[in-house]
């Protein structure tokens, strides 16, 4: 079986598509895994499916050596059946398809933020505990989905895993960051800073955080200190999480915000929405911009360090963090003010 054919699980959704383009760049043959077909490319096969569908998957890892694993539910999703069925009980059935399948080795995209329960972390490392209250149910599944993959690491069986936590991904044709930033300020919501301002966050292009996984693949060996590892993979510049926001705002033709709010006081208000919201649900859909997530994530530093992936597998992020805001701004010319 070739070193070189690889299935991606999520291929069709922002990371997963920018991590299908560069293995097909680097000659790998790929297979791509995803609930919808978004786009075609030579050399790649799509196989549609729901990933807790096992015999789905057996034909997408067939002949495979390497699989990445990208696909989960949008974290904005309040549906905690979604995450425990995708994340969870899908993450297993993905196991057990490697396995029955003769798969090698298993890259999974966790998330720094397994680490994060609303509070400050600056440059924390790997070996943080999880979350014991995680902020919301992506989280919450992030960490039982990461556990799970680690713990199926068995050298004996000839089967590797490793997890890559990148945080606060971005670049072109993200569905999220950006496009939810520009909603917020077409819509004079982007006026106020949460907090001082001054708190640092990392954000990383989704260039970096390809790179990250694929020198993990080909890093993943028996003898290697990456099996059944977490690694940080970030653009390892700190940034001001609202100097960030307001650079791509100004970028595409927006005011940046100016006024400062106490951040006990937002969130408390964001943390009443989330409740009203959760108590109308039989009633009426209420999906508030200003999640206690959202806040906790803009109002806090959460920065982390990337020691151990530079040390165990030479990372170092190709695109530094102005080159990539210039590439992003200019990804989104339909988001330009007045488009
Ligand atoms: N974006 C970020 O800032 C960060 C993301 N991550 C992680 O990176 C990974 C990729 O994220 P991102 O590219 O932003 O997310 P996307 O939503 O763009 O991509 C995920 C893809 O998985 C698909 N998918 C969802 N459920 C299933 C299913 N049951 N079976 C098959 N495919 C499914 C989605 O389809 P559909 O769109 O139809 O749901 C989508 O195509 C995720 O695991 C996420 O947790 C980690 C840290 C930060
Ligand atoms: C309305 C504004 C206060 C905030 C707008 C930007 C946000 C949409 C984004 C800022 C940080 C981002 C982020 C994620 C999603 C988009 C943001 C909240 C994640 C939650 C995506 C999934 C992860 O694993 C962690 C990310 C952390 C940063």
């Amino acid at each position: 079986m070739s070193s070189k054919r690889c299935t991606v699980i999520g291929g069709s959704g922002f990371l997963g598509r920018h991590l299908v383009e560069r293995l097909v760049d680097r000659g790998y043959t790929v297979n791509v895994f995803d609930i919808r077909q978004a786009y075609e490319l030579p050399g790649v096969t799509f196989h549609q499916g729901d990933l807790c569908d096992k015999q789905a998957l057996l034909v997408a890892l067939k002949d495979v050596s390497i699989v990445f694993h990208c696909a989960s539910p949008a974290p904005g999703s309040d549906d905690r059946a979604l995450f425990q069925r995708v994340n969870i009980d899908g993450t297993q059935t993905v196991i057990q398809a490697c396995h029955e399948a003769g798969v090698q080795k298993l890259i999974l995209t966790s998330s720094a933020s397994v680490v994060f329960e609303g509070t400050d972390i600056k440059n924390g490392r790997e070996d943080l505990p999880y979350a014991k209250k995680p902020i919301d149910y992506y989280t919450e599944t992030k960490i039982q989905q990461e556990k799970l993959v680690l713990e199926a690491c068995s050298k004996e069986k000839g089967f590797l895993t490793v997890a890559i936590r990148p945080h606060g991904i971005f670049g072109p044709r993200d569905p999220q960051l950006v496009p939810i930033l520009v909603d917020t300020a077409r819509r004079g919501k982007m006026k106020f800073i949460i907090g001082d301002g001054s708190n640092l966050v990392d954000f990383t292009y989704v260039e970096n955080v390809v790179h990250g996984h694929i020198l993990a693949a080909e890093h993943l060996k028996a003898d290697s200190p990456l099996c059944g590892q977490a690694y940080h993979i970030t653009n390892d510049e700190p940034v001001r999480f609202w100097d960030f926001m307001s650079q791509i705002l100004v970028g595409l033709g927006y005011s940046a915000p100016r006024y400062h709010l106490p951040y006990t006081l937002v969130y408390g208000i964001a943390l009443l929405l989330w409740l009203i919201a959760l108590v109308l649900r039989p009633l009426i859909r209420i999906k508030p911009t200003f999640t206690p997530m959202r806040v906790a994530l803009a109002g806090t530093h959460h920065y982390y360090s990337c020691t151990r992936a530079k040390k165990d597998m030479g990372y170092q992020p190709p695109v530094p963090l102005q080159e990539a805001i210039v590439r992003t701004v200019e990804s989104y010319p339909h988001l330009q003010k007045g488009a």
